[in-house]
């Protein structure tokens, strides 16, 4: 079910500025990747460049053995690709319920369940699914953004800053929830983070990029080399 992602020597160009230079990841099954850097590297363009969301310029994505080519995002979503927005956009005025059921678009009907495994891994939506979006916190608004993802049923799951401005109980539980989709569901995810000691304790791989392009690729132990710390210093 799991589907191996690969990012092979992607451009991505905002006008006549170039925000990526031939980034290539690869991201495996039943591995948290991680992607590093300091504001402004080009880490959500990498991602919005997965999504379909933004245009590349050249190389080319492949999901399992298929090329995404121009597939536009919400084919992308019906492929198994699910993905976790920076500042989560949520939406406030639905509630909690109605936010993971927007989940189902993409479904057949007869998969249009919240599956219960999203409840034992955030309770706390389960208590709140009646409450608007615009009334959980921060952390919790994450959660919701996570459940909303899962509920597409992906195969690979991309998060964009998962545990910017969030509390330190939250984002533990945001850890071991994506160490049980890797470790139980064989699930590929890829994630952007400017938090190193959560990349440190959660991820398998990791890349640095700096100024558009990847210089480093490894593995998550390589966070303690000052070499690669320096690219990482704000
Ligand atoms: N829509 C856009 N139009 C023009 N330039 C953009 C656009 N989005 C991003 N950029 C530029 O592209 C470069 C990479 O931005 P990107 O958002 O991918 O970086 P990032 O590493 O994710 O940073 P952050 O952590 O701040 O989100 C930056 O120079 C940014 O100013």
């Amino acid at each position: 079910m799991s589907a191996t992602l690969t990012i092979n020597a992607i451009d991505l160009h905002y006008g006549a500025a170039q925000a990526l230079k031939s980034v290539s990841i690869t991201c495996k099954p039943g591995r948290i990747t991680a992607v590093l850097g300091r504001n402004g590297v080009g880490k959500s363009s990498t991602l919005r460049a997965i999504t379909g969301i933004n245009t590349i310029t050249a190389g080319d994505i492949t999901f399992g053995d298929e090329v995404l080519g121009k597939a536009p995002p919400y084919r992308r979503a019906r492929m198994g690709l699910g993905y976790v927005p920076q500042g989560r956009e949520i939406f406030p005025l639905l509630t909690v319920r109605e936010n993971l059921e927007t989940g189902y678009a993409g479904l057949k009907r007869a998969d249009r369940t919240i599956p219960a495994y999203i409840f034992e891994l955030f309770p706390v939506l389960k208590s709140m699914l009646g409450r608007r979006g615009g009334d959980l916190s921060g952390g919790q608004q994450q959660q919701l953004a996570i459940g909303r993802a899962l509920v597409t049923r992906p195969r690979v799951l991309v998060l964009d800053e998962p545990t910017e401005g969030i509390q330190p109980s939250i984002i533990k539980d945001i850890g071991r929830a994506l160490q049980f989709l890797r470790d139980e569901k064989g699930m590929t995810i890829l994630l952007v983070e400017q938090f190193l000691d959560f990349c440190r304790e959660i991820a398998d791989d990791i890349y640095v990029m700096d100024r558009g392009e990847i210089q480093h690729a490894g593995v998550a132990s390589d966070l303690d080399r000052p070499d690669i710390r320096r690219h990482l210093m704000v």
